[in-house]
């Protein structure tokens, strides 16, 4: 069996001739968050949907769990939250998760225990019984994660799942999140919040234009800078300069006295090291040394220029 709870072989999906996605290649091992990042229309959806069987690849190849795409007994391990959900709204909550654990086989007795623990989960409590007519839109986003999880799945697919929560319906759904990894379940995680993802995801990759820009463990793919807040004691602008070849920037952020407070570019992350025995070797007092990680936009924006730059020296 395959290591990886997703794997993809350029899987391409073409809309009259354009791209949905592109050669998309992409391993996701078990048991993390994968955050899948990029602007609107980058390809997400699509992506997803080709994985899910619900849209037919135009090239490519796929496997999940372990088998390829369409696989009965690996689809029944799945959980999707779609982005664009529309549930019957004559039912209530209660009756929509029934509906969804009939379909998805949960055995009877075990039915109404799971939906109650969902619903909880899910924050619905006291509204279940509701019809989902009068659910706001966020609240219909917690149940729709509901009827993603109603299955006990092993891998969940979750398309923006917090676009129509408030910032603590989104605090709900990210510690959920943490929970169901916690659990050794795989969560997939569409999204153009990028806060969102730097908060839950242990690796991710970057899509822009159907084409995927950048993938892996997303403090790998923040290495292309290396910046500290230096907080020492003598450290002067001369003493820096000397260290050019390792030194690209320094900003002075705050003096007191003797106590200096900079912000330093390095030139990479070995750098660090090697500054700091350097500063001791002269005598100077370093009291603190804080890595500052570039934001996930940042983070994003860097790689999608790369590619763009890449693409136009290859045509
Ligand atoms: N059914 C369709 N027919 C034709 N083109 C489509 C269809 N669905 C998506 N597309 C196009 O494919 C591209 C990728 O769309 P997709 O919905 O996958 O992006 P996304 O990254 O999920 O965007 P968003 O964050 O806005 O949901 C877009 O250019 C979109 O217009």
């Amino acid at each position: 069996m395959s290591e990886f709870v997703i794997q993809t072989w350029n899987l391409t999906k073409h809309y009259d001739g354009k791209a949905g996605c592109s050669d998309v290649s992409l391993q996701v091992p078990p048991g993390v968050v994968y955050g899948f990042i990029g602007p609107n229309g980058a390809g997400k959806s699509t992506f997803v949907r080709t994985l899910l069987g619900l849209i037919h690849p135009t090239s490519g190849r796929a496997e999940i769990l372990g088998h390829p795409l369409k696989n009965v007994k690996a689809r029944a391990k799945v959980g999707y939250l779609p982005e664009l959900f529309r549930y019957p709204d004559w039912l209530t909550g209660v009756q929509l998760l029934e509906l969804h654990a009939d379909l998805a086989g949960v055995p009877p007795t075990e039915r109404r225990q799971r939906i109650q623990n969902l619903v909880e989960r899910v924050g619905l409590s006291g509204r279940e019984r509701e019809k989902i007519r009068r659910y706001s839109k966020g609240m219909q986003q917690r149940i729709g994660l509901a009827c993603a999880l109603i299955s006990d799945p092993e891998l969940i697919f979750l398309d923006e799942p917090t676009s129509a929560l408030d910032p603590i319906g989104r605090r709900d759904v990210r510690d959920l999140i943490l929970a169901l990894r916690k659990e050794g379940k795989t969560v997939f995680l569409n999204s153009h919040l990028l806060a969102e993802v730097e908060n839950v995801c242990d690796q991710v990759a970057i899509i822009n234009q159907g084409e995927v820009v950048a993938q892996g463990d997303w403090r790998t793919l923040c290495d292309f800078k290396s910046e500290i807040r230096l907080r020492t004691q003598g450290l002067t602008r001369e003493i820096l300069n000397t260290m050019n070849s390792s030194v690209q920037e320094a900003e002075l952020l705050s003096q007191t006295q003797e106590i200096t407070e900079w912000r330093v570019q390095l030139s990479s992350g070995e750098a660090v090291p090697e500054l700091v025995h350097h500063l001791s070797g002269m005598g100077i007092g370093v009291y603190e040394v804080v890595s500052l990680q570039p934001h996930l936009e940042e983070v994003f924006m860097h790689w999608v220029e790369r590619k763009e730059k890449d693409h136009a020296v290859h045509h």
